[in-house]
């Protein structure tokens, strides 16, 4: 087994929690009232403004181009490419992505936020990376899930 599968195969109680969470089910049966949406998309804002800064750092750590284009690549898909899905997201609640850019960051988002910052103080590249996993691994697991 592959340790990346190992790691899947350990979390799956985690994931299966995330599975049954009613903003999860939600989005899969396309039933969520407006201001779950709204909240999402300014918490995930804010979020992935922390997670591209922490991609920054990893390139700071980063020893190769190699490895320094692979943190550059994923600065821009969040810029260009993760805002379509907010995009949608706002269009489905009736509001302006702009005006959901400067919402107070909520205690799950600071936590997570700031598990990411200081794994990019005080480790090394690995500890950044492990830091930054989950979210879109777990994206990832939900959206296989969902395409099932
Ligand atoms: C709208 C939206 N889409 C995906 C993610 C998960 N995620 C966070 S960063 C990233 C790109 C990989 O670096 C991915 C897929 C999210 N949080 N918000």
């Amino acid at each position: 087994m592959k340790f990346s599968e190992e790691l899947v195969a350990a979390g799956q109680p985690i994931l299966h929690e995330i599975y049954q969470h009613p903003f999860v089910e939600g989005i899969g049966n396309g039933d969520l009232p407006k201001e779950a949406l709204t909240f999402y998309v300014g918490q995930d804002y804010n979020y992935l403004n922390a997670f591209i800064k922490v991609y920054a750092d990893a390139i700071q750590k980063s020893q190769t181009r190699a490895d320094m284009a692979i943190f550059a690549k994923q600065i821009d898909f969040i810029l260009n490419s993760e805002i379509h899905p907010h995009h949608n997201f706002c269009n489905v609640a009736g509001v302006k992505y702009e005006t959901l850019q400067h919402e107070p960051q909520a205690p799950g988002t600071y936590l997570y936020n700031e598990h990411m910052y200081r794994a990019a103080r005080t480790g090394d590249l690995i500890d950044i990376v492990a830091a930054m996993t989950p979210c879109p691994w777990t994206y990832l697991e939900i959206a296989n899930r969902f395409v099932k």
